[in-house]
């Protein structure tokens, strides 16, 4: 498939995020998955391409149909909601996607965070390919504190080691603000998201010093390289190899999922989608600080602006959605074309 990345040259065409939508649906259901989880995917990956997560929007839609094809991954699994404790919701995603059982075990999460004023959803035996941030910021939208945690598959290496042990292992932040869009972050451990790895070496590009090993341990800056047997650093040091050791027990050894360097697909050729678990904490500030929780915050973000920052995190993405919504998304020509082939749909 035309790399979104590497088309870049191509005069650029625009489309709806509602077609965009629909288009990614038709792909997934022919692909195999269930009508609601192609749903749930392609709002997904829609909106990952919309606000410019380029290393998780169009860009993960061959990873995506190779895994199906692989059979690794089940695209019409049916999760399984366990109510465990007061504040504790369990879902096992039946090796289906993480994105539909994250939706199964909502509506219980919520109603255990009004009455609980805090409450978890541990999710295991799931596939996350996708950005973070769209797990976290509807509930901020709902005005909630969310954050979550998902693994993956072994490419980051300890410090001071060189097997890699932790995944790339993302950490998502989501806080309401007084009518603004909420404050998100969503971030890897690692230097890089590997799929940014991904596209700097399809697009021939060097990474920053500090991104990675090569497959004898010594530092390289070649995404070739780090890709090829090598692997990827924390970020920040000892400081990035802590969260990545902390989303391991949260997202693994806490949900019943697997760790990233237990993840073995080698029976599968072409599958792309690490099997692994995924923690939600959602926070009822009501229960914290109540009604002074948001005025709080915007003190913070005044003396953040006053002290110099440009911009908070979410920022670019919200410009983008924005800018998406009044002349659509930025889409190659020939990577719509393709597109519109693989769901069956006219393509003049
Ligand atoms: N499913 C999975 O297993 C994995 C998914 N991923 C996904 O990959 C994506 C990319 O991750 P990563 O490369 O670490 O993210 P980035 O380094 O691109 O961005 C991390 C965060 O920093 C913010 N940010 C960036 N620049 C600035 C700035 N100048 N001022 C203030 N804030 C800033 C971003 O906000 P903004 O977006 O507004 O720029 C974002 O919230 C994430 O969506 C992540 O969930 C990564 C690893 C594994
Ligand atoms: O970019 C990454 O890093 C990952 N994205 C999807 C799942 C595996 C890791």
């Amino acid at each position: 498939m035309t790399s979104p990345s590497n088309s870049s040259r191509e005069a650029i065409a625009h489309i709806a995020f509602d077609d965009l939508v629909a288009l990614l649906e038709a792909i997934f259901v022919k692909a195999g998955t269930a009508p609601g989880v192609a749903a749930i995917l392609a709002r997904n990956c829609a909106s990952a391409e919309r606000d410019g997560s380029k290393s998780h929007g169009l860009f993960r839609v061959p990873g995506y149909l190779s895994t199906l094809a692989s059979g690794w991954v089940d695209g019409k699994a049916e999760p399984v909601v366990e109510d465990v404790a007061a504040a504790f919701v369990r879902v096992d995603a039946r090796n289906g996607f993480a994105q539909p059982a994250l939706a199964a075990g909502t509506p219980l999460l919520l109603e255990k965070v009004k009455a609980c004023g805090i409450a978890l959803l541990a999710v295991r035996q799931s596939h996350h390919f996708g950005a973070l941030w769209p797990d976290v910021e509807p509930f901020a939208r709902q005005g909630f504190v969310a954050l979550s945690f998902v693994n993956s598959f072994a490419c980051v290496v300890p410090i001071g080691g060189s097997k890699p042990v932790y995944g790339t292992n993302p950490i998502a932040f989501a806080a309401p603000r007084a009518g603004g869009d909420p404050i998100v972050f969503d971030q890897a451990a690692s230097a890089l998201a590997n799929g940014d790895v991904r596209i700097a070496a399809r697009e021939g590009r060097s990474l920053p010093p500090g991104s990675g090993v090569d497959r004898t341990g010594a530092p390289t800056t070649d995404p070739k390289a780090i890709l090829d047997g090598g692997a990827l650093l924390p970020f920040g040091g000892y400081k990035g190899a802590a969260l990545a050791m902390m989303v391991e027990i949260l997202a693994a050894a806490l949900t019943g999922g697997q760790f990233s360097f237990e993840v073995d697909w080698s029976a599968h050729p072409g599958a792309e989608t690490p099997k692994t678990g995924q923690l939600l904490i959602v926070i009822d500030p009501d229960a914290g600080a109540g009604r002074s929780f948001v005025d709080r915050v915007e003190t913070l973000v005044g003396r953040i602006a006053d002290a110099g920052q440009e911009r908070l995190p979410g920022d670019r993405r919200y410009a983008l959605r924005r800018r998406a919504a009044e002349i659509g998304i930025p889409i190659a020509p020939a990577l719509l074309k393709e597109l519109s082939a693989l769901a069956g749909a006219p393509t003049d």
